[in-house]
């Protein structure tokens, strides 16, 4: 269970795949832990050297307090996490594929230090999540209630209903993921989301870059995929049937089945 320094933090991370295989950066969604992608984990370390980790206040990566202006945590501060990451291990390039917030820190490498991302996925994801009013609801609810009181709802956003219906303890142990993601952590995350607008870095990501959305996603709908996929110059959408926010873990092997051939492409 690897620990490592990463800039201001200490990141919980794990690597897998063979080494001297490209190497994938995996940065995950809103109240989840690296374990999001345990399901397609198979299929990309056969072909990758993977790199996951938790984001900050997130699994089991410090978190760091709020600051006292009552502003969160930026897209910017967690994209130099992750770059803090790729430097300590001494990677100097990667693919990277970004899950929702994932996503939007993954645009934000891309924009920033093209000469570090290879090829870029974005998953379920978009430029814009909004309205900021919707994350001020969700925020004073959390502060109010706590966050296990907002993750039946969160599952209803993250899988289809029957999917839900089929996985009963897959849903428990998803909403215990998000009720134990540290409260610093996701208020600080869910504040860098509302106050994100990449839809200017998007316009300048050079990478070469697959846009995916599960059909029914209702946090990142496919409307917002395509209008991501449209501003970055050369994207392609794809589109996972019978899923909603988080495919990697509602169809792994249909997710699986339109990354690795995006990623092994010279
Ligand atoms: O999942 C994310 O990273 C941001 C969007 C979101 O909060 C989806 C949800 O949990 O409802």
């Amino acid at each position: 269970m690897p620990f490592i320094a990463a800039g201001e933090i200490t990141t919980h991370y794990a690597i897998e795949g063979p080494e001297g295989a490209p190497v994938l950066l995996l940065a995950n969604s809103l109240g989840t832990s690296f374990h999001v992608w345990d399901p397609v984990m198979a299929d990309l370390a056969a072909a990758f050297r993977v790199l996951r980790y938790d984001m900050r206040g997130h699994g089991l990566t410090d978190a760091t307090p709020l600051p006292a202006d009552g502003s969160g945590y930026s897209i910017a501060l967690l994209a130099a996490d992750a770059l803090a990451l790729l430097d300590a291990l001494g990677i100097e390039k990667a693919h990277v594929c970004g899950l929702s917030i994932g996503g939007m820190v993954a645009q934000h490498l891309a924009a920033t230090t093209p000469a570090r991302v290879d090829r870029l996925v974005l998953c379920d994801t978009a430029a814009l999540i909004g309205p900021a009013s919707v994350w001020d609801e969700r925020i004073a609810g959390i502060r109010r209630d706590g966050l296990a009181a907002i993750a039946p709802g969160v599952m209803g956003r993250w899988f289809t209903e029957p999917f839900r219906e089929k996985a009963p303890q897959l849903m428990r142990g998803y909403a215990n993921m998000v009720a134990r993601t540290t409260l610093e952590g996701y208020l600080g995350c869910a504040m860098a989301v509302r106050d994100a607008d990449l839809r200017a870095a998007a316009a300048t990501i050079v990478a070469p870059t697959l846009v995916i959305v599960g059909d029914q996603d209702p946090a990142t709908p496919p409307a917002s995929a395509q209008a991501l996929a449209s501003a970055i110059p050369g994207a392609r959408l794809e589109v996972i049937a019978d899923a909603s926010h988080i495919p990697c873990v509602e169809q792994p092997a249909a997710l699986s089945r339109v990354l690795v051939p995006f990623l092994s492409a010279a």
